[in-house]
């Protein structure tokens, strides 16, 4: 691989308030898994709302990783009921991230959805989101132990059915693996145009990707950037969003 082919591999920002100014915030996790997981080089793409260069900002990049994130997408966006009080919400990441997705899908460039991006994924193709799993009854605990060390939070914590047909076989060649668990919401309603590609031991859906994309465009719940050289499952899944993203880089006019 020459450098100018380098991959380029926009990672999708938060809004956060440091202090008393509005910051585009990125975990330093996602730009690594980017790095050292695909062998790619990140280029931050600052969730800003409204009005986005989205034809611009796709002829720059070879792939997107739509991060995970706090903040949760507003109901209105797939016709839910109104969050609960306190919930944190990032209408910018939205306003942003929602439209991005499809335009990146129908364009060609490779893309990989993690916890918050998978559900935004979801979203963007019509889907719906469970707000609480927790309080549905049917599902086991999905989240994290917030007082526990990161390592832990972030610890296998269950196994996942892969679909023999899918990206993710592709990526691993075997129809099981464990995941680490650190989200409240999750897929209700799939959205259309999207296939299942593995499901948690409570039947709650853990991936999935988009039928009809002209590239890599995969979606899931669990957290693959985290300390992904040390696990061969999450490396496989930034190995295979990387192998897209150097095909795009090798045929893309720069
Ligand atoms: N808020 C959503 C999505 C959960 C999620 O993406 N968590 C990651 C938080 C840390 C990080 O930024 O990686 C939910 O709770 O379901």
């Amino acid at each position: 691989m020459t450098s100018s082919k380098l991959p380029l591999i926009g990672v999708v920002a938060c809004n956060s308030q440091l202090g008393l100014h509005p910051f585009s915030i990125v975990g330093e996790k996602y730009l690594l898994s980017v790095v050292e997981g695909s062998g790619g080089w990140p280029l931050v793409i600052p969730s800003l709302g409204g009005a986005q260069p989205i034809a611009a900002i796709l002829d720059s990049l070879d792939g997107i990783l739509f991060t995970g994130s706090p903040s949760n997408v507003e109901p209105h966006h797939y016709q839910g009921p109104a969050s609960s009080e306190g919930t944190h919400h990032d209408p910018n990441r939205d306003a942003s991230t929602l439209p991005l997705i499809k335009a990146a899908v129908a364009a060609g460039v490779p893309i990989l959805g993690v916890c918050r991006g998978f559900q935004e994924m979801n979203v963007a193709y019509g889907g719906s989101l469970y707000q609480k799993l927790h309080e549905i009854g049917e599902f086991i605990e999905h989240r994290e132990d917030k007082t526990a060390p990161l390592d832990v939070q972030y610890g296998l914590a269950h196994e996942i059915k892969i679909e023999t047909d899918s990206l993710l076989f592709k990526a691993w060649g075997q129809a099981k693996a464990q995941v680490n668990s650190v989200h409240t919401q999750g897929v209700e309603r799939l959205g259309v145009g999207l296939r299942i590609e593995a499901r948690a031991p409570d039947g709650l859906i853990e991936a999935f990707s988009v039928i009809d994309a002209k590239s890599f465009a995969l979606g899931v719940q669990w957290h693959p950037e985290w300390k992904v050289t040390e696990n061969p499952f999450y490396s496989s899944i930034f190995k295979s969003f990387g192998d897209a993203c150097r095909n795009r880089a090798t045929t893309r006019a720069r």
